[in-house]
């Protein structure tokens, strides 16, 4: 199941980029064939999340729901690729909130045991999904906000950046950033061009080089996120920010926001085999994979 999802998610995505670039065939015929979408209130058959559209506001909820933690693993990230893209094709959807259904976590960020003691050929895949995730995300047409319940580490925080918008709950018990350096990693250039294109080039240099989780105060001050609101809010916080979006032609701000994020995407696009090689054989060193079994022993004492 998850590797027929997985070959459909990577036959439809460039289609769909071509399209948001300006450069489709013709939409229809690019995307009927792989998935067929129904007007439905529920999306999402898959246990990992639900997906809900409300056809009065064309405003879909996406909630993750992975225990412990909804960290991001191959399967996982196929699932949530999927879910975008039948959003994406749904006429009656203009703007998706992403949030989590887990409590005080929105995404623990890539499932490390992914990284961890896998075949090359394994790494090599679970990139691929991580890459496919990011290019869905960061080209959509809809209007995206990230609704962020929790804590947010490293592909957490990714996947909030990919949003035009987020909105974080004001609890100092949650953090959010790219802390890659702090497990002895290191965040692939569009994770950091993604970083710099939100908050700015000295602060992205600071927040990467130091691995720094940020309080929710202390990311709306650097501009990671755009506004903090009471948790119970969060989301009805979320769907009237969509409001201000949808109050701009659908096309216009489609158009503009293609021109601020292709560069981004199109470096990713041009570079990605050359990026899954680097990854798989940055993450199968010895050195590294030892600093990942090190960071695993020290979350697992840390619960003990
Ligand atoms: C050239 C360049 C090339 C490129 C080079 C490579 C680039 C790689 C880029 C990497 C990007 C990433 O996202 S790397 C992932 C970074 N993520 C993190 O550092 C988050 C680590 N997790 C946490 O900080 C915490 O778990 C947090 C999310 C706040 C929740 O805390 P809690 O106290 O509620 O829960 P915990 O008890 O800690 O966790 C519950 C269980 O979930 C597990 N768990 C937690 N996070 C997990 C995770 N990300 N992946 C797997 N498992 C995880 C714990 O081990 C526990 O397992 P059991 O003990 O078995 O129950």
């Amino acid at each position: 199941m998850a590797t027929a999802l997985r070959r459909l998610a990577k036959c439809s995505v460039s289609a769909r980029l071509l399209s948001f670039a300006g450069h489709s065939r013709g939409r229809r015929g690019h995307f009927a064939r792989p998935c067929t979408v129904v007007a439905q209130r529920n999306f999402s058959s898959a246990s990992t999340m639900t997906v809900d559209l409300d056809s009065s506001t064309g405003i879909a909820v996406m909630k993750l729901h992975s225990p412990p933690v909804n960290s991001l693993s191959l399967d996982f990230l196929t699932e949530i690729a999927i879910s975008l893209e039948k959003l994406e094709m749904n006429k009656g959807c203009r703007g998706v909130v992403v949030t989590s259904a887990l409590p005080k976590i929105f995404s623990a960020g890539l499932d490390i045991l992914e990284m961890y003691g896998k075949s090359p050929e394994r790494c090599g895949e679970f990139w691929r999904a991580v890459q496919e995730m990011w290019l869905k995300f960061y080209s959509s047409r809809l209007v995206t906000v990230a609704a962020i319940n929790g804590s947010s580490p490293a592909g957490g925080c990714l996947l909030s950046m990919t949003c035009d918008y987020r909105i974080m709950a004001d609890n100092p018990r949650y953090s959010i950033g790219l802390n890659e350096t702090q497990l002895g990693i290191v965040a692939p250039f569009w994770f950091k061009d993604t970083m710099v294109n939100t908050v700015g080039h000295r602060t992205a240099e600071i927040a990467l080089q130091l691995g720094l989780l940020y309080s929710p105060q202390d990311a709306l001050k650097i501009g990671m996120v755009d506004e903090l609101v009471p948790e119970e809010k969060l989301v009805s916080t979320a769907t009237e920010a969509m409001a201000r979006w949808f109050a701009i032609p659908d096309h216009a701000r489609q158009i503009t926001k293609s021109a601020m994020r292709k560069p981004t995407i199109d470096k990713l696009l041009s570079a990605r085999e050359t990026d899954i090689s680097n990854f798989v054989s940055f993450i199968t060193k010895d050195s590294i994979q030892k600093s990942l079994k090190l960071y695993l022993e020290n979350l697992r004492k840390k619960k003990a």
